[in-house]
């Protein structure tokens, strides 16, 4: 679940009045999601989301995140436009937490994209890129390769728990990754968890890309990488090569890889699910059961790494070098 702090209708309507956006009808929380509290509002005007942030999202990113959102609905990317204040400000306060005010976007989540979801996907990713180009804020990925070693340390003692010579394993990923990691590629705004359940469809095509929260400056072949592992691999841990060719090929068709980007695909995906695996871990080990996040399984990136440890050509993912 997703709705870690409860509001009131009376605490909703005063929020509102802040707000040019018409008469509270009705209101209630969404199931979805993983760090945030999110509820859908009706009013007389039309729907809304409205997101309270929680312990994991920093309100000194909030200007960094919103104004993203504010600059690609500008840019003609489809995601949602945070909502001014009366007083101009984006930013609220209720039941004790921030809290935006945002455009409902139509579309609903694919639990099973096909191959032209991918290839959209993979256009409407680079589309963003594009899009982000001339946003000036920065902010850096607070879960980039010098990140992972910190957070590892953390879940190493109990890594065996979950799977027998975990902790060898993972220690060769990051001394491999630390050492090859590379640092000359083109770089932008990134999304860094274009998973399926932060992208709408209607019909085939993409509605809406939401959950930019952890949006940040990175390598723009790192986000490529991450797509790939959460939209291109079956639930039997395969890699499905007609997905992963069509996701590549629908991004270039809007931003064609440089070479370089390319050469680095096995690295960055390998990394990529490096990030996500520790992640889980991480929330696997320490979370309890009913606490105020939605745990999901490491072992599904400790079979991706296994895939990427053993990947000698960019070609498996459906790519070939210029
Ligand atoms: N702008 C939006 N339009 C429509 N639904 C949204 C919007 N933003 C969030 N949602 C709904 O809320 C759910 C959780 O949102 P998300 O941003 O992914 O939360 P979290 O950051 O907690 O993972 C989504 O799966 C979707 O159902
Ligand atoms: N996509 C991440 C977890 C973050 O979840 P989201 O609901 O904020 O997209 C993962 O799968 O580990």
């Amino acid at each position: 679940m997703a709705v870690y702090t409860d509001i009131s209708e009376v605490e909703l309507g005063a929020l509102l009045k802040e707000y040019d956006v018409g008469e509270l009808l009705s209101y209630k929380g969404i199931a979805e999601g993983t760090e945030n509290s999110n509820y859908l509002l009706h009013t007389s005007r039309a729907a809304f989301i409205l997101t309270l942030y929680e312990q994991r999202v920093e309100r000194s990113d909030l200007p960094f995140f919103l104004g993203l959102m504010e600059h690609l609905a500008q840019h003609g990317v489809n995601c949602p436009l945070p909502v001014r204040r009366n007083d101009g400000a984006v930013v609220s306060e209720i039941a004790g937490r921030p809290a935006a005010l945002i455009t409902f976007l139509e579309g609903m989540w694919l639990r099973k994209p096909a191959p032209q979801h991918c290839r959209e996907v993979g256009r409407a990713m680079a589309g963003m890129h594009l899009a982000a180009r001339g946003f000036e804020p920065t902010r850096a990925n607070a879960l980039t390769v010098g990140d992972w070693r910190p957070l590892w340390e953390k879940a190493k003692p109990r890594a065996n728990e979950v799977e027998e010579e975990l902790e060898a394993e993972v220690e060769a990923d990051l001394a491999d990754l630390a050492q090859g990691w590379p640092a000359d590629l083109p770089t932008g705004v990134i999304h860094a968890d274009l998973f399926p359940d932060n992208v709408f469809f209607l019909g085939d095509r993409v509605s809406g890309i939401i959950d930019f929260y952890f949006a940040c400056n990175d390598l723009l072949a790192y986000d490529i990488a991450t797509c790939l592992n959460a939209w291109c691999f079956e639930k039997d841990g395969s890699y499905n090569l007609t997905k992963g060719t069509a996701l590549l090929e629908g991004y270039q068709s809007v931003r064609p890889l440089d070479a370089a980007e390319i050469k680095a695909l096995p690295l960055l995906a390998r990394g990529s699910a490096l990030r996500f695996m520790l992640t889980r871990l991480y929330d696997w080990l320490t979370v309890s059961d009913g606490a105020l996040v939605n745990k999901r399984d490491p072992m599904e990136y400790v079979r991706r790494l296994r895939f990427h440890r053993q990947i000698s050509s960019p070609s498996e993912y459906g790519i070939g070098l210029k």
